[in-house]
Parts: C-alpha cells; sequence; structure tokens
C-alpha cells in the first residue's frame, strides 16, 4: 500500500523546495504524506506520575487490543523527555477495501490515519445500505466535492484509509442533526486501518495529552520556573500553555493571549476543568500588546491582572521572565496532509505577521528572559529567516545553545539562509518531515510532525 505524495499547489511548490535538493524535497513530500511513525504524548504532571499514566495507558489499549483483535501494544516512556510516553505506528498496512464505502473528509481522514475512530459527526456519506454492524470501506473525499448524506456511491477522488465497523446506520447518522450527534460517539470503528496506532479515547481525562515531541520540547527549552511570570502569545488551544503550568507546578503567573474571542472562552473552560490557578487568559492582539513607558510604571506600582476571559489592550514592558511566541504559520508541516490547502498570498503574509509578533515579544520580555519562537512548518521564510530576522533587529538577544540531553532530537537550521551565521543555523531546532527525531528505548527511530523553533535569551543591560 502507497500513498502518492503530497502536491502543493506548483507556485507553493517552487517557494518550499527552493532550500532542499530534489531528492529531499521528494522525500519531504511522501513524508508529509503519512503519519509519522510514532505518537507521542504528555502526561501531565500536575496529576499523576509519567509511570501511572503509562500504566493507565498500557491498560487501555491492552483493552482496545483485545477488541479490535490486533496483537499486544506497548506503551514506551521517551528516554530523554521526562513527561512524553508513545507509541510506535504501523503502516503502510496491505488491507483490500470491502465493497460498501463510507466517506469522510480530508481532516477527518488526518485523525484516521493517525489512529482515531470516526465520530459519527464525521462521516460524510455512507450508502443507502449501511445497517450498525456491517463492514465498511472507509475514502477520503479528497476534493471536498462529496455532499453530506450522499446515499449513491461516490465517484470523485478519494484515497482509502481501512476498513471499519459502522456503529450505527445510515438512519442515524443523516436523520439526526450534527448537533444531535454529537456526544454520540463513535460512528466507525476503524478495525483494519492502512496506519495503526490505538487511539487514546478518554485518557485525555487521565493526564494523558496527545502532543507530538516538538511541542512538549518547546515547553522544556522554555524551561518555566514555579513562581515565574510567563507570557504565551498565541495560547489557544492551551496544548503548550497547560505544559507551562505543569512544569511550573501552577505556580507563578501565565499570562494566555489569543486573538479569537470564541477560542480564549474555550481556553478558559479549558484551564478551569484543568483547575490551574497560574493561567490567565485574555482576547488579545498580541502584535500590538505593549504598553508605553509610562503606562508600564503606573502598572507596576499597582499590579492587578484583569479578570479572565476579558479583552485587554496592552501589557507591561520588559516584566516577562519567559515569553512563548508559538504564533500563526502555515502548517505546512502537519502530517498526514491530504492537501495543503494554501494560497502564494497567504503563504507570503505569514513572516511579515510572525515579525510584528517578535518585535512585540522582544518589548515584553525582561532582560535575562528566555524567548521561544516556533512553529508548525517547513517553510524557511517563517523559520530561519525569521531567526536571522530576530538576531539582526534586536542585537540584545542571542540565540542559545541546545542543551545536551535534547542534542540529537532534531536537525540544524537549513542551509543557504545568507544572513543567518553558523553558529545560529546549529542552533535552531529544525524537525523535518521524515527525518528521525531520536531513538526509542528498543533502538527504534522516532519520527514526529515538521516542526521548527528556536530559543533567545535576552542580554543584561550591562552584557551588551
Ligand atoms: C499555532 S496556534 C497556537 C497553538 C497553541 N500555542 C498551542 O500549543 O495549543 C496560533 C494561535 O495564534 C492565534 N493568533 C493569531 N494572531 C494572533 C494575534 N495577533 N494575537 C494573539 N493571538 C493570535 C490564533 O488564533 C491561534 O489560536
Amino acid at each position: 500500500m502507497s500513498f502518492t505524495p503530497v502536491a502543493f499547489p506548483p507556485e507553493i511548490d517552487t517557494i518550499l523546495r527552493a532550500n532542499y535538493s530534489d531528492a529531499t524535497w521528494i522525500a519531504i513530500c511522501k513524508a508529509l504524506a503519512v503519519p509519522p511513525r510514532t505518537t507521542f504524548c504528555r502526561v501531565n504532571t500536575l496529576r499523576c506520575t509519567r509511570e501511572q499514566a503509562r500504566e493507565q495507558l498500557q491498560d487501555f489499549v491492552d483493552m482496545q487490543c483485545k477488541q479490535k483483535n490486533w496483537p499486544q501494544w506497548i506503551v514506551y516512556e521517551h528516554p530523554v523527555v521526562p513527561d512524553v510516553l508513545y507509541m510506535d505506528v504501523q503502516g503502510p498496512l496491505h488491507v483490500d477495501p470491502v465493497q460498501k464505502e463510507v466517506i469522510i473528509d480530508t481532516m477527518c481522514g488526518n485523525a484516521v490515519l493517525r489512529g482515531a475512530d470516526i465520530f459519527a459527526t464525521g462521516v460524510l456519506a455512507a450508502e443507502s445500505a449501511t445497517k450498525p454492524g456491517d463492514k465498511v470501506a472507509v475514502y477520503v473525499d479528497l476534493d471536498g466535492a462529496c455532499l453530506r448524506g450522499q446515499s449513491k456511491k461516490y465517484t470523485g477522488r478519494k484515497a482509502f484509509v481501512g476498513n471499519g465497523i459502522a456503529m450505527m446506520g445510515r438512519e442515524t447518522l443523516y436523520t439526526c442533526s450534527a448537533k444531535q450527534l454529537r456526544g454520540k460517539g463513535v460512528g466507525v470503528q476503524m478495525v483494519e486501518p492502512i496506519y495503526k496506532s490505538p487511539s487514546l479515547g478518554d485518557m485525555f481525562a487521565k493526564g494523558v495529552i496527545l502532543q507530538n515531541l516538538p511541542s512538549v520540547l518547546v515547553g522544556h527549552v522554555l524551561a518555566p520556573r514555579p513562581g515565574e511570570l510567563v507570557l504565551d502569545m498565541c495560547a489557544a488551544p492551551g496544548g503548550k500553555t497547560t505544559h507551562l503550568a505543569a512544569l511550573m507546578r501552577d505556580q507563578g503567573t501565565i499570562i494566555a493571549l489569543d486573538r479569537s474571542h470564541q477560542k480564549v472562552d474555550r481556553l478558559v473552560n479549558y484551564i478551569r476543568e484543568q483547575e490551574l490557578v497560574s493561567v490567565k487568559a485574555y482576547c488579545c492582539d498580541a502584535t500590538s500588546c505593549v504598553m508605553s513607558e509610562q503606562e508600564t510604571k503606573e502598572f507596576l506600582a499597582t499590579p492587578v491582572w484583569w479578570s479572565p476571559g476579558s479583552k485587554i489592550q496592552a501589557l507591561p514592558r520588559e516584566c516577562f521572565d519567559r515569553v512563548l511566541l508559538d504564533g500563526p504559520c502555515s502548517a505546512m508541516g502537519q502530517r498526514p496532509n491530504f492537501k495543503p490547502d494554501i494560497t502564494v498570498g497567504v503563504l507570503h503574509h505569514y513572516p511579515a505577521y510572525q515579525r510584528s509578533l517578535l518585535h512585540a515579544a522582544h518589548k515584553l520580555l525582561r532582560p535575562g528572559g528566555v524567548l521561544v519562537y516556533s512553529t508548525c512548518t517547513i517553510n524557511a521564510a517563517e523559520n530561519e529567516h525569521n531567526v536571522a530576522y530576530a538576531l539582526a533587529t534586536f542585537p540584545d538577544l542571542e540565540i542559545m545553545a541546545i542543551p545536551p540531553e535534547f542534542e540529537g532530537l532534531s536537525q540544524a537550521g537549513l542551509t543557504g539562509v545568507e544572513a543567518l551565521t553558523e553558529v545560529a543555523r546549529q542552533r535552531c531546532y529544525r524537525f523535518e518531515p521524515g527525518q528521525m527525531c531520536g531513538v526509542g528505548v528498543d533502538g527504534k527511530v522516532l519520527e514526529s510532525i515538521g516542526f521548527f523553533f528556536a530559543a533567545f535569551r535576552k542580554k543584561e543591560a550591562n552584557s551588551h
């Protein structure tokens, strides 16, 4: 079974491949079409130890394997990153599609390839005679052209992702509204997926969070300590915010911003559910969120933070011990990616936008403080070029060396970015799709999504 490599629109392909040899670019496009070889999850160490979480997850996975008639699947503790568990992903496996078809959209297809079952709301179309218990072949609608509820066989472009068992009939799926279906649970249980990996089910409630290794590393490299004042500039949905809170033992203050009101509302609920007291989330445009010097003075005279969830305008200058800038990006490192959906205009818009966020981050960071800049894209303009920009624009920022324990988990930055010195390039954390991100306890290569980050320290006033 093989997947066709990701095909970017031609103009996008030209831009992205510019920094690679043809062979490397082809390998990247192949890797982007399929899921990473490893499923990583982070343990919420405020709730349980990693060992407790591993045991619980192993029990859950054992139960699933029994149900699906799969051989035993081992949950490992990551040898280097202290709060990470991981499992291997198997595939591509040879699976013959059965006759009856179910169609899902590309987002749902991406999740299926990463081990998920299909929730009732995810099913776009099923053939007219589909009943609970039927074995169905699951296809992804590649062009977004399948009508929801369609009963005829879909004849558009589609990709097979495996066979599953329908858990409800066609009638239930399409006579109920999307609202009624929400919470109804699994619509199709994937028993013969092309890429096999146990799903995490409701392990989230038990403190196990699906999170890619590079995202977890971001938290460890930022390394916030209990009692510090930390800023997460683009925080929603909050995967990294909650990690920072765990690293700080929920002691200190994390100011979590997001521009979107709805996302902040969800983030506030998430923080409440997690019973975190250190995180305060606000709706704020982080490109223009810096107080003037006078306003900063006045704020610091009586520092009172606003009520969580409210819209705020600005934050005090040079006060934050750590700043995380995990901003909006072209997300071209996501795996699998059935259909990269981006225009040249949008791709070109990101680097400048990220630079405006970098300007704000620099103003808010205290001397001696640490800034981590991250993206989940392979686009050099949003990565190495922005690192070079930050170093050239802010002479008081220095790029931090990779701690010895994290060496070998990522690749260095790309070559050929003129303004990036060799030292700075070596200090970038680039996670190239298809390349290893370390080695597991059993010597197997680990692999994740495409990602990039760099850590900077702001020099103390007397050191520059
Ligand atoms: C990559 S996501 C952040 C993911 C998050 N850090 C996590 O780990 O869960 C980028 C976020 O930036 C937000 N965003 C975009 N522009 C922003 C701005 N000017 N100010 C604040 N947030 C912004 C988006 O709404 C989006 O939620």
